[in-house]
């Protein structure tokens, strides 16, 4: 017989997700959604998303509308509006028939001086405006070799699973060790997993086992499936390897 965390392993869908960063051009765009989209339909075990800068959700809603791709924001307000120069509303991502955004990307937290709770608020803006928001956590080098990854992961996920189980039901969560981003340094697959499965057990005693968890961090073809082979980990937040189109069909299709 299947026990319950098997289960619930089997339910959870393959995520992978591409965030571009402060990347691309009309021109570069366009030809790197027509990669991924000429390549999707031999994917069948994975959803397939990226993450553009706001100025071209309009791009990507119009390249991707109807190929089973589907798009989103990196950053959202934490205001619905108002004078607040600069930022961008979760109602404005809607106008884009945006699906997701992420919050609390660690490029976020570090140079824009995010906190939890802030980081919390974004993702309540974003489960008010329907879009389902992708909040990212993770420790620094320091952090880890100091042994306080769990501590750290804990403190980022308090104000998130203080939302309670309906909302937290609604989201995806994304561990991305920050030691890991752009560096090359992978987390070895039972690094991750075991960071994994400490998340996991915060959501089920929250009443929320169900919810995806994304490992991101230098995340390549070459390492994919052997981060995906773990129960805990149900896709993944990709950086440099998702500008490339074939190697990004390739971490999905992993
Ligand atoms: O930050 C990341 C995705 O959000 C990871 O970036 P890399 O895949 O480039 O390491």
């Amino acid at each position: 017989m299947l026990s319950a965390t098997t289960l619930s392993a089997t339910t959870r869908k393959r995520l992978v997700m591409g965030n571009w960063k402060m990347h691309g051009s009309l021109a570069a765009n366009a030809k790197l959604l027509d990669g991924i989209c000429a390549g999707v339909a031999a994917v069948h075990n994975s959803d397939i998303a990226v993450c553009v800068p706001f100025p071209y959700l309009a791009q990507a809603r119009d390249n991707l509308r109807g190929t089973g791709v589907s798009w989103g924001a990196q950053d959202v307000s934490v205001h619905e509006q108002g004078a607040y120069t600069g930022e961008v509303s979760a109602a404005m991502l809607n106008d884009f028939a945006c699906q997701w955004v992420l919050v609390g990307h660690s490029e976020r937290r570090s140079l824009h001086a995010e906190t939890d709770e802030q980081v919390a608020g974004k993702a309540l803006a974003a489960l008010k405006a329907d879009i389902t928001p992708v909040v990212c956590v993770g420790e620094t080098l320091e952090e880890q070799q100091s042994g306080r990854t769990t501590e750290v992961i804990a403190r980022q996920l308090a104000p998130v699973l203080a939302l309670g189980a309906d909302r937290v039901a609604g989201l995806v969560l994304a561990y991305e060790p920050v030691w890991a981003i752009g560096t090359g340094l992978t987390a070895t697959p039972e690094q991750a997993q075991a960071v994994h499965a400490f998340i996991r057990g915060r959501l089920a005693e929250l009443g929320a086992p169900q919810v995806r968890v994304l490992y991101g961090g230098s995340v390549k073809a070459s390492n994919a499936g052997s981060l995906f082979a773990m129960e805990d980990i149900d896709g993944a937040l990709v950086g440099g390897a998702s500008l490339v189109a074939e190697e990004f069909l390739r971490i999905a299709a992993a």
